[in-house]
């Protein structure tokens, strides 16, 4: 079944509730802070609803402020005012876009879209990166995070943005905004997001930046078109940056999504660069008296992911200036933040084993109504055994994962013979065999698509009912991020591990570590067989 946009929001908004306002202060405890997480957490886990809750703590509808711990460099104190962070919890309910302030052509332009409430991590975000916080925001798999970055960015910059008094005399030109993301799909998909919101005759104002497409091609776009945002990976964006057709010194935002990954070793240097770069005034140099610390309130820097590790938190800390953790329903500072101690799932609390500590991010970031099951099958069976689960489930938008490219052909090859159309996507195909590849599967023309860790992150098939891992993915994060491609935006969606015999301890540690159900279950006569735990152990 498809659900409408409609629907779909229902069964969002059904998650929010409260319409009363909080005080977040540094000097009240976390565990305070994130009271309205709690009520997500309930609401997930279909316990009491918090608002109840907080109506029952008297939490009385106001609007109040605190300020962030100063960042504790006296170089820093004085070069950045500290901002107030006013906290309407209302908005964290809001049941339109209207509420959070957007400007009307905005709406407008989101209308036309169909798109005409919030989801609960825009509510949250939307408001605080218009207050021109540092952000970090984290939110679970098809939440709708990359709206929740892009729209208050477009209320500031470009043509549907907010009417200022400056209007007239703002001389601003030039790129400002840059977003980047660990690859190409992710970026073109973040670049069709952009053009549909600008529409069809502002589209030119976005550029991407991508790998693997002709870069000449998009220096040429870079001159004739002056786009104000560009989305692209990071070593195209070093690299044009770093042959001086890009210039980046009055950018106003720096959008990593996915963060977690280009946080990664393999992206440190192009991330160096972009990040010395990107907002920084011609003229100032890295011997300025205030050195780096000064360049970074250029830029308003916002961190995306549906995993965030304290590694985000400390390097957010880093590079921002008084930044937030913004998530569903609760915006906390960083500063509040603490390493997280390792907690053991409950049924091995006597081992000290770190195997069996919760993934807390990996946690947060899978959506609610996920079903997730395991079965066994010889490797020689695997896409048998898929083929059969697909019929079971009657699942008609099916993602199955490998760890390699070579055998995923083969797989095709398998499906195909027997009737059950599919495609393979990696990154050696070409751009334009990927992004064919890609259209199609979100056409419906063909039913499974098979691939590899390519398609893990961020890539947004809303129709996507089947997530299948026909290899284990290496770990508990990975399979979050397999996992988001289905279930997205409030969508019923079903996760699949088929492993051999000897592989099943593996899941079963990841389903202590992501701390839900991975259900043992077999496919027989057409149908699902779940088994109890005991009956495979
Ligand atoms: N307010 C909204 N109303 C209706 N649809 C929305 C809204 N916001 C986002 N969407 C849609 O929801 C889907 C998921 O959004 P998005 O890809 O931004 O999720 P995400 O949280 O970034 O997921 P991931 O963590 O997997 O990258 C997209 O198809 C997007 O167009």
């Amino acid at each position: 079944m498809r659900l409408t946009v409609g629907q779909v929001h229902r069964h969002v908004l059904a998650l929010a509730s409260s319409r009363s306002c909080f005080v977040l202060g540094d000097h009240l405890p976390f565990r305070m802070l994130s009271l309205p997480r709690a009520k997500e957490r309930a609401t997930r886990t279909g316990g009491t609803k918090p608002s109840s809750r907080a109506s029952a703590l008297n939490m009385k509808p106001k609007v109040s402020s605190f300020n962030a711990k100063p960042v504790k460099s006296a170089l820093l104190k004085s070069a950045v005012l500290k901002k107030t962070l006013k906290i309407d919890e209302s908005l964290f309910s809001a049941k339109s876009f209207e509420e959070l302030g957007l400007p009307p052509l905005l709406i407008d332009r989101l209308n036309k879209e169909g798109l005409t409430a919030p989801t609960e991590v825009q509510s949250a975000a939307i408001p605080i990166i218009s207050q021109k916080h540092d952000a970090v925001i984290q939110s679970y798999t098809g939440s709708g995070k990359t709206l929740a970055y892009l729209l208050p960015i477009l209320s500031e910059i470009g043509p549907l943005k907010r009417p200022t008094e400056q209007d007239s005399s703002d001389k601003r030109s030039g790129v400002e905004a840059v977003i980047v993301a660990p690859s190409r799909e992710l970026g073109m998909q973040i670049v069709r997001e952009v053009e549909k919101i600008l529409g069809p005759n502002d589209k030119r104002l976005v550029q991407q930046l991508v790998g693997g497409a002709n870069r000449s091609r998009q220096e040429e776009a870079l001159k004739k078109n002056k786009p104000i945002i560009v989305v692209g990976t990071p070593g195209r964006i070093s690299e044009i940056s770093a042959a001086g057709k890009l210039h980046t010194h009055s950018c106003r935002f720096l959008v990593l999504d996915e963060v977690d990954q280009l946080l990664s070793f393999n992206y440190r240097e192009d991330m160096h660069r972009i990040l010395e770069h990107v907002g920084r005034k011609s003229g100032t140099s890295s011997r300025d008296i205030l050195g780096p610390l000064a360049r970074r309130s250029e830029r308003q820097t916002i961190l995306v992911s549906a995993t965030i590790p304290f590694s985000v938190i400390r390097a957010a800390r880093s590079w921002g200036h008084d930044p937030v953790l913004v998530r569903a329903m609760s915006v906390v500072p960083l500063d509040s933040i603490t390493v997280p101690r390792p907690v053991l799932s409950r049924t091995d609390a006597n081992s000290n084993s770190p195997s069996n500590s919760v993934n807390q991010a990996a946690v947060d970031s899978l959506p609610p109504s996920l079903e997730h099951y395991y079965c066994t099958s010889k490797a020689q069976h695997k896409v048998d055994t898929l083929r059969r689960c697909i019929h079971a489930l009657e699942a008609q938008t099916v993602i199955a994962f490998m760890n390699n490219t070579k055998p995923l052909k083969d797989v095709v090859f398998k499906l195909e013979a027997r009737g059950m159309k599919a495609a393979e996507l990696h990154g050696d195909l070409g751009k334009l065999a990927r992004s064919t590849v890609l259209k199609k599967f979100k056409d419906g023309e063909f039913r499974v698509l098979v691939t590899n860790e390519l398609s893990a992150r961020g890539l947004d098939v809303p129709e996507c009912d089947l997530v299948i891992n026909l290899d284990l993915p290496t770990d508990s994060t990975h399979y979050a991020h397999r996992a988001g491609r289905t279930g997205r935006l409030g969508r019923k969606g079903t996760v699949v591990t088929i492993c051999e015999d000897t592989e099943t301890f593996v899941v079963r540690k990841m389903r202590k570590q992501l701390a839900v159900p991975i259900k043992p279950c077999e496919f027989t006569e057409g149908k699902l067989l779940v088994h109890k735990e005991e009956d495979v152990e």
